[in-house]
């Protein structure tokens, strides 16, 4: 404890006297200038200015989305003047959103016309991104006031009547739940992949994905491990859209679909595994705990719980854990990006015997915590 004390009191004067040079003018521009200095004082200046501008490149990428520049571009070289054409701007605008995506490495210059760029075919190739840019206008209008948003506690703005679900629990109508549930299965095979590849499913006979929206996350699962029963609860306008993809798929024989409030209603019994693909965050303390108390009710006597989605302190990924999703979920109304431990401690709280964390290859979109019953 002295120990403890002491360490932090070391701690706590080292941090003031390296802000105390960070803010200094002088040090500023003595270390900008001195060859071993300069490396270091360009990169923090890099840092700074994307801190300050960063909501002006999320703009041109909104711009890039909207206009379908990065798809344009996809199908081949294209010069200012026909970008301009296809997407309906000013040739100028055309020539102002190309230099402004180009400097984001979204598209670049080649010859007299522009091509995409690497950041745009990456982004490309993960069409849920695409999708989740797509409805970003939601939470920069719910952002214009930051201020106010912390003040009010979150909530009451155009995201939270996005996802309805997240201020009026357990309901939604058909046209309410369709956007978002559409949002989620777009963006859903960046997170089962990393999913099924870190866990192996095949040890499991009933799989039930409670909140499993449309079901695009059991039909990767169906894709990979054909012997598994298939289960998937979420809210009954939901379940009704979930049905017909299954009917598509050709999988309504593997599958049992129920509809409820997993607050409330009874959870379906006899699976050996529980999946919460992204739906934990989404909520509240008080109700996430009851939530993973239920589905220890529920599940089968051996069975597992696996909780997958983006998490707070994760080592390398802080900003999307508690910067994006922080930010996002007080705007959505409910919930909280929580770290691993915080999970974990929920997770005993709830009954379970042990969890553990789960490698996956992109943390930074998706940890993975599996818990014994
Ligand atoms: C963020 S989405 C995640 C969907 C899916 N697991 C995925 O990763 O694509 C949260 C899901 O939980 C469902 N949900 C939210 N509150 C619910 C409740 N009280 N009862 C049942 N389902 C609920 C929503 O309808 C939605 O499908």
């Amino acid at each position: 404890m002295i120990l403890a004390v002491h360490t932090d009191d070391i701690k706590r004067r080292w941090i003031g006297w390296r802000n105390r040079l960070l803010a200094s003018p002088r040090f500023q521009r003595f270390a900008a200038r001195f060859p071993l200095t300069r490396p270091i004082a360009h990169r923090r200046a890099r840092t700074l200015f994307d801190l300050v501008a960063g909501f002006t490149y999320s703009q041109i990428l909104a711009a890039c989305i909207e206009t379908g520049l990065l798809d344009l571009l996809a199908q081949g070289p294209r010069d200012a003047g026909a970008v301009a054409e296809r997407l309906d701007l000013p040739l100028a605008g055309a020539e102002r959103l190309l230099r402004g995506a180009a400097a984001l490495r979204l598209v670049e210059p080649l010859g007299t016309g522009w091509v995409l760029g690497s950041n745009g075919a990456a982004l490309l190739g993960n069409r849920g991104i695409g999708e989740m840019i797509a409805h970003h206008h939601l939470l920069y209008a719910d952002l214009a006031d930051p201020v106010a948003l912390l003040r009010r506690g979150g909530g009451g703005g155009a995201l939270s009547a996005h996802w309805r679900y997240a201020e009026a629990a357990g309901q939604g109508s058909a046209a309410d739940v369709a956007s978002y549930s559409a949002l989620m299965a777009a963006s859903q095979p960046l997170i089962a992949a990393q999913a099924i590849d870190a866990y192996p499913f095949a040890r499991h006979r009933r799989v039930l994905d409670v909140g499993g929206g449309e079901g695009a996350f059991l039909r990767a699962v169906a894709a990979r491990v054909p012997d598994v029963a298939l289960g998937l609860f979420d809210l009954p306008a939901v379940v009704a859209r979930a049905r017909a993809r299954f009917e598509e798929a050709g999988l309504s024989a593997r599958t049992t679909l129920v509809g409820g409030d997993f607050l409330s209603d009874p959870l379906p019994e006899g699976y050996d595994l529980v999946t919460l693909i992204r739906v934990l965050h989404d909520h509240d303390d008080a109700s996430a705990i009851l939530l993973l108390q239920r589905i220890h009710g529920a599940l089968a006597a051996g069975g597992r719980l696996l909780i997958v989605e983006p998490m707070a302190e994760t080592p390398g990924s802080e900003p999307a854990g508690d910067g994006y999703f922080g930010l996002y979920l007080l705007a959505m109304g409910s919930g909280r990006p929580r770290s691993a431990a915080v999970i974990r401690q929920m997770l005993d709280t709830a009954g379970f015997r042990r969890s553990r964390i789960v490698r996956t290859a992109m943390p930074l979109t998706a940890r993975a915590i599996v818990a014994d019953r």
